[in-house]
């Protein structure tokens, strides 16, 4: 395990002291190890610039994810194989995405459950899934199926907006039994997408979810969600909002899912009205950056050294120094806030901004990791008398945050092909400092 985000502080775990206990984490024998695990639909992105007649013409609505019949599935591919259309094809999948960039941030295991075909042909998209996965990513427990893993056509405008159309193959034949429950109940957290209950009849993928999503809330692992899309929410507000009250601890989503789901559109109220119903809310807000809401025990909160921002909650930002902590851990719970702004601004240019949000749930979800690494492996370690969620503050957490989305926006695939480095030159210092 890599320790999260960048590190000047010596209060933030010191990886490069010469302290013999300490320097024990630093060599992995001995230690227990901690994991993530995540369900998605397996999908292999093909990504294609588009206009809008080009969306007409096979009838996709624009900005939606939508799954598509074969018919419309073969006429598609045929027109991006014709007009040598095809940019990319790559291993997609919102979860999919966020356990690879999990594992390649923090250097660690995680476990991607789903399905996977049984007979795999060299360069079939099975096999350009399993070539892009990192090898961090425990693919062990993927469920045989006897046919294709699904097809993601990413259909990118010039604006940069993202339409996708969906041709299932057996993705969503994930049954309930494939789903280990000793698997699940040992894992740091559980992740699952709005996506897996999108699913037709002779489809298992819904049940196999909310199987493991017991399994998650019995044992008191944090069930983390991510929106995915506002379309799909906004079709039944009301649904999402009592499944997400009733299974969900953590919460990811962008502004207009945050919308959708709350009624604000402002993503600051969003995540606060979102904070009734879970511990630890992560809304991205495109080029305005992240937003970040959490409780802390009255006696636990930290006031930030940042300047205090204003807001439709004023001065909001004000504990975000503190570490995040389930409500019910909290004897006086308060309310936490953090805004940053994307790191370094953003690019210049912009090569990609598919998959920024799942980086960024991928890097919050490696801080949640490394505080049970930690617990696990340093019990007694005064950081744990306070009984947090999170291994850094709130700032800290979101800068990480927009620091390892930013990768994604100057490469051209949701995937992080590699590690943040441990070092940042004097500029992007400048940052973490702040
Ligand atoms: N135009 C931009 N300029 C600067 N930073 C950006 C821009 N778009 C995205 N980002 C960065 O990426 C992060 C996530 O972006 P965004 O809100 O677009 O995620 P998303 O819509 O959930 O993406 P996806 O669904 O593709 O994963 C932001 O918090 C910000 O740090
Ligand atoms: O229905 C879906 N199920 C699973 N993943 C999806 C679906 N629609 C889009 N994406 C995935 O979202 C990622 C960017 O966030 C893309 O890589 C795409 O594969």
């Amino acid at each position: 395990m890599k320790f999260p985000g960048r590190r000047r502080h010596k209060h933030y775990f010191p990886v490069e002291d010469k302290d013999p206990l300490i320097n024990q984490l630093g060599s992995d024998s001995g230690l227990k190890h901690s994991y993530i695990c995540g369900i998605d639909q397996i999908v292999v992105d093909i990504e294609a610039k588009v206009d809008q007649a080009f969306l007409d013409e096979f009838g996709l609505q624009r900005g939606m994810s939508q799954v598509i019949e074969s018919d419309i599935t073969n006429a598609l591919y045929e027109r991006l194989k014709r007009d040598n259309m095809i940019d990319y094809e790559f291993a997609g999948g919102t979860i999919g995405n966020t356990m690879h960039n999990y594992s390649v941030l923090a250097d660690d295991r995680s476990v991607l459950l789903g399905v996977m075909s049984e007979n795999i042909k060299v360069g079939s998209y099975a096999y350009k899934f399993l070539c892009n996965t990192s090898s961090r990513v425990d693919l062990n427990h993927l469920q045989p199926v006897d046919g294709p893993i699904g097809r993601c056509f990413t259909l990118i405008d010039d604006s940069g907006e993202r339409t996708f159309a969906i041709s299932a193959g057996l993705m969503n034949h994930l049954r309930p039994e494939s789903i280990s429950q000793s698997l699940i109940e040992n894992a740091s957290a559980l992740v699952i997408s709005a996506y897996l209950m999108r699913t037709t009849a002779n489809e298992t993928m819904t049940q196999a979810t909310l199987q493991a999503v017991h399994y998650a809330n019995q044992a008191g692992v944090p069930v983390v969600l991510t929106l995915g899309t506002k379309f799909l929410i906004e079709q039944d507000p009301q649904w999402w909002a009592e499944f997400v009250e009733k299974h969900v601890d953590i919460l990811a989503m962008n502004e207009e899912e945050g919308e959708a789901i709350t009624g604000f559109n402002d993503p600051l109220l969003a995540a606060d009205k979102a904070l009734d119903w879970v511990d630890l809310v992560i809304c991205t807000a495109g080029p305005r950056g992240l937003f970040m809401a959490g409780y802390v025990d009255d006696r636990f909160k930290r006031e930030t050294e940042y300047p205090l921002l204003p807001g439709a909650i004023a001065e909001f930002n004000r504990y975000e120094f503190s570490r995040g902590m389930r409500k019910a851990d909290c004897k006086n719970p308060i309310r936490a806030y953090s805004h940053t702004a994307p790191y370094m601004g953003g690019p210049d240019t912009i090569k990609n901004t598919n998959g920024a949000g799942d980086c960024a749930l991928a890097a919050v979800l490696h801080d949640l990791s490394a505080n049970e690494y930690h617990k696990l492996n340093v019990p007694n370690s005064a950081k744990h008398e306070q009984q947090a969620i999170t291994y850094s503050s709130l700032a800290q957490i979101s800068k990480y945050a927009n620091r390892a989305s930013y990768e994604v926006l100057v490469q051209h695939s949701p995937r992080l092909s590699r590690g943040l480095p441990e070092r940042e030159d004097s500029l992007e210092q400048s940052y973490w400092d702040k």
